[in-house]
């Protein structure tokens, strides 16, 4: 008998959901919310009413009886630091991820909405490959102050979703591969996965390469400059490095598509960003072959700008000596949920539990 999962990714301004048969995606759908309406939320967890009304209105119009459920899924955020897997929701994970600490991310609300639906109904909930994943080694959490780790935060759940895929590709154990992984979305993350662990990467919001819609590492001093300058709230701040930086400071716009398009108009001054975000990418991506002590497989190049070949011309002729340079572009993020469901209704792995894995960390 197939198992029948119900895949929920809520996103900034839009709640992605997919019905899957075992592997066989039967239906996705990609609801975008109006901003303002967003926006008049007081928090992420506060939107719970509103996305879970969207996600029942799209499963009845696609005819689709919720009862005939083996399973829900839902993209997990910002918890405390734990490793890679399929988790079950728990007591403790819901009262975590609706804390929204230290900060907020649209994906606390995949577990909370996955174990609303399924609870009713007696069936398991999970979350797969949080962003909150950590799996850093010691070495790579240093970072010059002690007071300020580094912190793992990435798009985990493409990243090992690309491996698995790469694995498959090349003929190798998913956790035997040693790869460096660059998600190129509207955030970027680069990471050395070796052993199965995302063993040292960029932190998408903090450091490394500028993105689309990020700032990435930017001077420290002139930063702090900027903090006590009296002109920007902390809100500000935050927006600048996580929303209007990256090619969105610099030409207005993170589409990369519209960047294209302005240098073939003859914009030098897209031309030359465009340019540099490559170099950035190429320059992190080398970053980990050190990490990895020269021992890598394939570098994996995968989200949404993977899509311009241009783009990946210009971060491969800098970085192929390394190893060769394999191409996933986009991403399919609700594949790689209800995969991670499959592999735990199918016995093929353990769910993880949430408090366990803290546990041991804090051991
Ligand atoms: N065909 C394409 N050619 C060039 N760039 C593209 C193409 N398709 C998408 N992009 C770019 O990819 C970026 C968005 O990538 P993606 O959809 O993976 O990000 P996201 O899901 O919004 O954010 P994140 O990956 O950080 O969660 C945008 O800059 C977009 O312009
Ligand atoms: C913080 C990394 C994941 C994301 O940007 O959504």
């Amino acid at each position: 008998m197939a198992f029948q999962i119900l895949a929920i990714n809520p996103g900034s301004i839009s709640t992605k959901v997919a019905w899957f048969k075992d592997e066989e995606k039967v239906w996705q759908e990609s609801i975008s919310h109006d901003p303002e309406e967003i926006a008049s939320f007081q928090s992420v967890a506060s939107q719970y009413e509103y996305r879970l009304t969207t996600v029942l209105k799209v499963v009845e119009e696609k005819g689709s009886s919720l009862e005939e459920l083996s399973a829900v899924v839902g993209r997990g955020g910002i918890l405390d630091p734990i490793p890679g897997g399929t988790y079950k929701v728990d007591d403790l994970m819901l009262e975590h991820l609706r804390r929204g600490k230290p900060w907020e991310h649209a994906s606390n609300l995949g577990g909370i909405l996955a174990h609303s639906i399924a609870s009713e109904r007696g069936i398991p909930a999970f979350i797969v490959d949080p962003v909150a994943v950590d799996e850093l080694d010691d070495i790579s959490r240093i970072t010059g102050l002690p007071e300020l780790p580094k912190r793992s935060l990435a798009h985990a759940l493409n990243v090992k979703a690309t491996v698995r895929k790469a694995a498959k590709d090349l003929g190798k154990k998913w956790d035997e591969l040693d790869v460096i992984v660059a998600h190129l979305g509207g955030g970027i993350t680069v990471c050395a996965h070796t052993g199965g662990r995302m063993v040292d990467l960029n932190n998408a919001n903090e450091f490394g390469p500028f993105s689309p819609e990020r700032a990435g590492g930017v001077p420290a001093g002139d930063l702090v400059r900027l903090c006590f300058s009296g002109e920007y709230t902390m809100q500000e701040i935050r927006r600048k490095l996580v929303g209007s930086g990256g090619l969105m400071g610099y030409l207005g716009t993170s589409d990369v598509r519209e960047v294209k398009k302005r240098i073939a108009e003859g914009d030098q001054k897209a031309l030359l960003v465009y340019r540099a975000m490559a170099l950035q990418v190429a320059k992190e991506i080398a970053s980990y072959a050190a990490t990895l002590k020269g021992k890598v497989d394939a570098i994996l190049i995968t989200g949404g700008v993977a899509h311009d070949s241009d783009f990946v011309a210009l971060v491969q002729e800098r970085v192929q000596w390394i190893a060769p340079v394999l191409r996933y572009p986009g991403e399919d993020e609700m594949r790689a949920l209800a995969e991670g469901a499959l592999r735990v209704l199918r016995g093929e792995e353990e769910p993880r539990i949430y408090g366990d894995s803290i546990k041991r960390r804090e051991a």
